[in-house]
């Protein structure tokens, strides 16, 4: 199947701090795909060297065959980073055309996309509001509005749904599926468990090592767990 991410032999360190070792991975084209492992084991040092806004000290990673970092590659991404790139004085909807305008929309698609993405995320009611004035949870959506924006190939999203609520979160899923279905290969960071059993795969990572990888299914057999939950425990070291 045809590999949109590659990740080949991926090692960094930040200092005295190796933070990514020895990272092997290939994520096909419509593939749910989760990162999950203890905080401090290198999710988001991962996900920034997919995106290619990290460049590292060994390896190299590829989105849809062109190695990255790439600026023009950054069209076929979608990245939600964990802290929100958000400008507070503007509105939603200033927000929106701005990154509308970076990704080249033409006006009157750039206006479809924002409401077809503020509609996904809850917000198209607060669309003119200044993002200081939003919630937590609200800057949340509004940057995942973000990302989906462009109908980007790759969605590379960094704990997505932290603060929001989960009826929300609930449809958020249900979006990503459905654009799982249109093709979308989706990387999705989280400390959730039922989010990871909505994963196609998982990989767990622990101080910087890919130590497992594969279906929700697979991990739990192979951890003895009846729930994903525990397969965690268990390759975060935290029961024997
Ligand atoms: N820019 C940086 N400079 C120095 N150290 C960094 C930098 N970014 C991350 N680190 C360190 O790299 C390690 C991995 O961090 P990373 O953010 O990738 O972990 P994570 O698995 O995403 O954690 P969390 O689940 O808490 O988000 C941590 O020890 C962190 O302190």
């Amino acid at each position: 199947m045809e590999s949109m991410v590659r990740v080949e032999n991926v090692a960094h360190a930040f200092g005295e701090e190796t933070v990514l070792k020895d990272i092997h991975l290939s994520i096909p084209k419509g593939e749910i795909f989760g990162l999950l492992g203890p905080s401090g084991a290198g999710k988001t040092t991962l996900v920034k060297v997919m995106v290619g806004i990290l460049e590292v000290d060994q390896g190299e990673a590829w989105v849809k065959g062109v190695q990255m970092p790439s600026l023009e590659q950054m069209k076929v991404i979608g990245y939600m980073a964990q802290s929100d790139a958000l400008y507070s004085e503007l509105s939603a909807r200033e927000n929106l055309d701005f990154f509308g305008a970076v990704y080249e929309l033409k006006p009157k698609e750039r206006k479809e996309r924002m409401k077809a993405v503020m509609d996904v995320v809850g917000l198209i009611d607060h669309m003119d509001k200044p993002v200081h004035k939003y919630s937590g949870g609200m800057k949340r959506r509004l940057s995942l509005a973000i990302a989906l924006l462009h109908e980007p190939d790759v969605l590379i999203l960094d704990e997505p749904t932290v603060g929001i609520d989960p009826m929300l979160r609930q449809s958020i899923w249900d979006e990503l599926k459905s654009l799982q279905k249109k093709g979308t290969t989706i990387i999705v960071t989280t400390h959730v468990m039922d989010e990871a059993e909505k994963c196609d795969r998982l990989a767990m990572m622990r101080d910087g090592y890919l130590i497992a990888t594969g279906t929700p299914q697979q991990l739990r057999e192979q951890t003895n767990s009846e729930t994903i939950e525990g397969a965690f425990l268990v390759y975060g070291g935290e029961r024997e």
